[in-house]
């Protein structure tokens, strides 16, 4: 689904990536991790075409985003929805107002049939029934994360990235969050782009996780083989107090068939 392939990213004399590859491949969640400033929000923009890179190609279904017409650039970002750390909700606009933008503006939707959907779509982001007609700033954090999910989920993607998507929530909510992105995988059959520092997330959602650091992709794999990486950073990050921590709650949670 997605291939990048050589990437380099640089601002002014600071290069942040080189040599980057990566593949992420259709119906999994590819968890993507690494030290603050590694790079991952940066793959992300370049991945999502919101950053051209300084050299290298990255190809989301094939298609070099950069280098389409506006119109097929268009249809194919339609193909994917874009969950930002913030939530990047519309301040002056209420919940389903915000899920409706993008069915109005890439869908032509009406305006009346665009909130019925949108109103759909914040139901299965699992927002409860009477938030449609709040503004951001009445929400807290767990039910703006939700209705930016909404608003993702809206053109009905077949990727959808995450930019830190739990952070900033409660471990219940964090939990909770997790499990509906795992639903929602299932039941629509995405590709999940995931950028994370929680480990809780990585050892309950993720197949397959991709280190970034040294300006690359240092390991990628499922997360017991990325773990057993020699680097400093693995190492401390998987084995320290907070991924063992992890590593056994995991462990002693139910399988999915037992529950
Ligand atoms: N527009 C920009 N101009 C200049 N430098 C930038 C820009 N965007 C990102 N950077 C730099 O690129 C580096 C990587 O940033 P990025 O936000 O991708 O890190 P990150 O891995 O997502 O970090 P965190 O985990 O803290 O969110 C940082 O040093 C950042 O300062």
């Amino acid at each position: 689904m997605i291939q990048v392939r050589d990437l380099v990213n640089r601002f002014g004399t600071q290069t942040v990536h080189e040599h980057l590859d990566l593949d992420v491949r259709r119906g999994e969640i590819l968890g993507v991790v690494g030290g603050s400033g590694t790079g991952k929000s940066v793959l992300l923009r370049s991945i999502v075409g919101l950053r051209r890179p300084t050299s290298g190609q990255v190809h989301v279904f094939g298609q070099d985003l950069l280098s389409l017409s506006p119109k097929q650039r268009s249809l194919v970002e339609r193909r994917f929805g874009v969950l930002f750390q913030n939530g990047a909700l519309f301040s002056s606009l209420n919940i389903v107002e915000n899920v409706a933008m993008p069915l109005i503006e890439h869908a032509h939707l009406a305006r009346p049939d665009a909130q019925q959907l949108g109103g759909v779509k914040l139901a299965l982001a699992g927002l409860p029934a009477g938030a449609e007609s709040k503004y951001p700033s009445e929400l807290s954090g767990g039910m703006v994360k939700r209705a930016a999910l909404a608003r993702a989920l809206a053109l009905d993607p077949e990727i959808l990235f995450l930019d830190e998507p739990t952070a900033g929530l409660d471990p219940i909510s964090a939990a909770a969050f997790d499990q509906l992105i795992l639903t929602l995988r299932d039941a629509l059959g995405l590709t999940v782009f995931l950028v994370t520092h929680d480990l809780d997330t990585l050892y309950t959602i993720c197949d397959r996780v991709a280190v970034l650091s040294q300006k690359k992709v240092l390991v990628v794999g499922p997360l017991d083989e990325v773990a057993q990486c020699p680097d400093p950073w693995v190492q401390s990050y998987f084995h320290g107090p907070r991924g063992r921590a992890a590593e056994e709650a995991h462990e002693r949670a139910p399988s999915p068939e037992v529950k």
